[in-house]
């Protein structure tokens, strides 16, 4: 039987602490939504709500799903020197006709809560972050409210974006675990994933990972959420996993509610930097 790695605990606990350095500074977040996905527009909706709770001021500019790169721009621009926008974010995925890149770049870096600039991308591969970005960042303070080890482990990483796979692969680096990455080109996937002590599956494929293809007493974290069916899956099929593993998250109530307090506490964190706040 794996303990089961509770990110909503966690995730109240990480509020807790910003909603007391939230009442003595006024803080904002600020969310930019195109379009009319779903997914997303629940994940803002949770995010503003998460804001809410801790006290942080939060403000969602929703876009129909046509508006053109400029408008966007510009709205990103304003927001860039508005002095009281303390954290900008771009939800994910965009519109097709846009280019997600090059919004994202023009981020001022200062204000980039997801880490997508590449100066603090960077900065955080070069071991010398600003801060992590959400998801990682989520993870990392799970393995740690856990007490897992993670020094000199064995961490292989099943996915290469760069939203999860390659910063969670560089933040477990920096933590002194030993990383593998795997990707859809990954030539029997399997004889790499029986090697991790800590597993990350961010393949986003649901049902990937099954019993054999896990070391018994591996710590498996599974970033995977897609609907199938109606239902949230993971990318590792729990019930057959759970048995076998040391540790393990379940989805929902695993990584995604430390995604949303990781957020908030990114955006507290480079408020503190760019207003000269001790932290
Ligand atoms: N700009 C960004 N876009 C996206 C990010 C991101 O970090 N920055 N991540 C994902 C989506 N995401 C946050 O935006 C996210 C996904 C899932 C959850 C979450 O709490 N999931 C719950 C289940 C919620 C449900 O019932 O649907 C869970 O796992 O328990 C939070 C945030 C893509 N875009």
């Amino acid at each position: 039987m794996a303990i089961i790695l509770d990110g909503k605990t966690i995730a109240k606990k990480l509020e807790a602490e910003l909603a007391a350095y939230s009442r003595i500074r006024e803080i904002r977040l600020d969310v930019i939504l195109v379009g009319d996905n779903l997914a997303s527009a629940t994940y803002v909706r949770n995010k503003h709500r998460a804001a809410e709770r801790v006290g942080m001021q939060s403000v969602i500019h929703t876009l129909p799903v046509h508006t053109k790169s400029e408008e966007i721009e510009q709205l990103i621009e304003e927001l860039n020197s508005n002095e009281e926008v303390d954290g900008i974010l771009l939800q994910l995925p965009l519109p097709e006709q846009l280019n997600s890149e090059k919004l994202l770049d023009s981020i001022h870096p200062m204000k980039d809560v997801d880490v997508f600039h590449p100066e603090n991308a960077g900065l955080a591969y070069l071991g010398r972050p600003r801060i992590w970005p959400c998801t990682p960042s989520g993870i990392l303070r799970l393995l740690h409210e856990h007490e897992i080890d993670i020094v000199g482990k064995h961490a292989v990483v099943v996915g290469r974006s760069n939203i999860v796979g390659k910063p969670m692969a560089a933040l477990l680096q920096h933590a002194n675990a030993t990383v593998t990455v795997c990707h859809r080109m990954t030539k029997r996937l399997q004889d790499f994933t029986r090697q991790a002590d800590i597993l990350v599956v961010a393949a986003g494929s649901p049902g990937l990972i099954g019993k054999d293809d896990i070391k018994p007493g591996a710590v498996v974290i599974d970033v995977g959420s897609e609907f199938v069916n109606g239902k949230l899956t993971g990318d590792v099929r729990f019930a057959e996993v759970e048995p076998i593993a040391s540790a393990i998250t379940p989805v929902p109530g695993g990584v995604g509610p430390l995604t949303i307090a990781s957020l908030l506490s990114n955006t507290v964190r480079l408020a503190s930097l760019r207003r000269g706040w001790a932290n």
